[in-house]
Formats: C-alpha cells, sequence, structure tokens
C-alpha cells in the first residue's frame, strides 16, 4: 500500500497566490506521509479571459510557478503531479503569445520533471461561454503509462474525462499497443469542471471510468470562485477500481460557485492498493476483442 494525497485549490489570475497555496498542499500532503500528491488543472492560473489567459503564459523552462513547486517537491520529497500552460514554441521573440498549451507535469521527489511523463491536453472544452479552442492548442498524441511510487499513471485532463477510449487505451490497451504490458494502474484527471456540468456528471463520470478501466481514478479539482466571471465545482475524486468513492473534497454550495464552508484549500489522503487492483482485473478479465 502507499499514500497518495489530493490536492483542491482555487487559482486566481495571481500566479504567486496559486503557488502559495499549491506550496502548502505539498508540505501538508507529504506531512500526511504520501508520496505523490495531485493538483489540479490549471494550478498556476485562471484567468479572466482568452487575452489574460494568454498573457499570463509563460514557457514552462522559465516559470516561477513550476520552478517553485520543483523546490518544494524536493524539500518535501514527495512527486507532485500538477496541471499548467505552457507557451507553445516558434515564435518570434516578443511577439505575444498566440496559442498555449494545457499541460500536466510530473515532478519526482527529487524535484526533477521527469520529460517522458508531460501531457498535452487533446480535447479543448468549448461549451457556454467558455472557448477553450481560442488560447489552447490541442495536444496531438498520448502520454504512454509512465511509473510513480503510487502505481503506474496514465495522465488526460479534465474535459478528456468525456471520451472513454482514451482513458481504455491507456489502462487496457490492446496488444498492439506499446505498452501493453505496462498499462496504467491509475488514471489522474486533474479538472476544473463547471458547476452545471460538475453537477449533473462529474461523479458518474468518474465512476464508470473506473468501473470499465479497472483503475484508480484519481481527479484533482479546482474549487470556488476563480473571479467574476468563472467558478468550479470542486469535489475533488478518487475512485478505486470497483467503481468505489474513496474520497470526496468539499465542493461549492450554492449557484454563485462559494465553496462549501469558505474551503479553499484542503488536501486529501487515500491508499491505493495495487494488490486489490489486480485481484479487480484478474476476477473479471476484460480483454478487448475490438
Ligand atoms: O481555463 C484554463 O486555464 C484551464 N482550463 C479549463 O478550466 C478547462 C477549459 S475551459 N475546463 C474544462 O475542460 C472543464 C470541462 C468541463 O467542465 C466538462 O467537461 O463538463
Amino acid at each position: 500500500m502507499a499514500i497518495a494525497a489530493v490536492g483542491q485549490i482555487c487559482a486566481t489570475g495571481s500566479i504567486t497566490a496559486n503557488l502559495n497555496q499549491c506550496v502548502r498542499l505539498v508540505a501538508k500532503a507529504a506531512l500526511g506521509g504520501a508520496q505523490v500528491l495531485f493538483l489540479p488543472e490549471a494550478s498556476d492560473y485562471i484567468a479572466v479571459n482568452a487575452r489574460a489567459s494568454l498573457d499570463l503564459a509563460v514557457p514552462q523552462t522559465s516559470s516561477p510557478f513550476v520552478q517553485g513547486l520543483r523546490a518544494a517537491a524536493k524539500a518535501h520529497s514527495i512527486a507532485v503531479h500538477v496541471g499548467i500552460h505552457d507557451t507553445v514554441v516558434g515564435q518570434e521573440a516578443g511577439q505575444p503569445v498566440d496559442k498555449i498549451l494545457n499541460r500536466a507535469l510530473y515532478i519526482n521527489a527529487d524535484g526533477i520533471i521527469e520529460d517522458a511523463a508531460t501531457y498535452d491536453k487533446l480535447h479543448v472544452f468549448d461549451y457556454g461561454t467558455l472557448r477553450e479552442s481560442a488560447t489552447v492548442q490541442p495536444g496531438t498524441r498520448f502520454t504512454p503509462p509512465f511509473d510513480s511510487p503510487v502505481g503506474r499513471i496514465g495522465s488526460l485532463i479534465c474535459f478528456d474525462l468525456r471520451f472513454p477510449e482514451t482513458a481504455l487505451a491507456l489502462a487496457q490497451p490492446g496488444r498492439s499497443s506499446p505498452w501493453a504490458t505496462r498499462p496504467a494502474q491509475i488514471i489522474t484527471y486533474p479538472s476544473a469542471f463547471t458547476l452545471r456540468t460538475g453537477e449533473a456528471h462529474w461523479e458518474t463520470l468518474l465512476r464508470a471510468r473506473a468501473i470499465e478501466t479497472q483503475s484508480y481514478i484519481v481527479a484533482a479539482a479546482q474549487v470556488g470562485r476563480h473571479n467574476e466571471k468563472r467558478a468550479s465545482y470542486g469535489r475533488s475524486m478518487v475512485v478505486d477500481p470497483w467503481g468505489k468513492v474513496l474520497l470526496c473534497l468539499k465542493g461549492v454550495a450554492d449557484a454563485e460557485g462559494n465553496a462549501e464552508d469558505g474551503a479553499v484549500e484542503e488536501v486529501g489522503f487515500v491508499d491505493i492498493d495495487l494488490d486489490e487492483l489486480e485481484r479487480v482485473r484478474r476476477e473479471m478479465p476484460l480483454q478487448r476483442r475490438t
């Protein structure tokens, strides 16, 4: 058994304030004995509009948010999985950024970014007033499942949750998959779900992905009011390979998006039991025939 931690925050346009929230959660997660902390999508910032989101973006290699989180991971000797933004390369120096990547990073307990574990969100979310396609260039490939102290992780992000074939490709790969013998044991969905879609779909989708992939689903989410235009549903969740909800953090309490009990920064802990996962997969084999 190994302990994983899930951190929930409310990011704003202040990268420093967001980093401070995350660093406090790193310390708490380590103190609680976790070996990996999972943080939400867009932990570096959530901006008020598309222009502001592009203006806040910096290259990953020079991001103070990423540097700060790496230092915290190293200081507390805990791995951190986190959602950030990166700028799209190939632009002339001095030009404004015109596209960004919605990225998940894995920082190991030495504070090193494992490049082979970096994932760029494949599906961008256009719904209502949210037009992610205006700023985010979709990723183009899966990131093969990678090892961590709590199990092999398959990274997806938020809206990817609605595309079950992506989770299946990582956790129940067919025989011709490059990772056929190294399937994901944990699928992670760092998220910032809307209030409306969260209420209707969040738990059901997460539990469905757990049941059909026979995997742990770890979904660290943003919660509460980010700015006057935007709030997130919260209820960061961990589901076990049998579909049982092991952990659910606080959520929003009203239609304005205020967090329950004013809680906007929270960490929860779960035991990841890979023997249990192997038992579920052994007892009900879901070999793919198509
Ligand atoms: O804007 C940023 O910087 C970070 N990105 C997000 O918050 C993204 C795109 S707007 N949110 C989602 O994908 C929510 C999906 C969702 O709510 C659903 O599928 O129902």
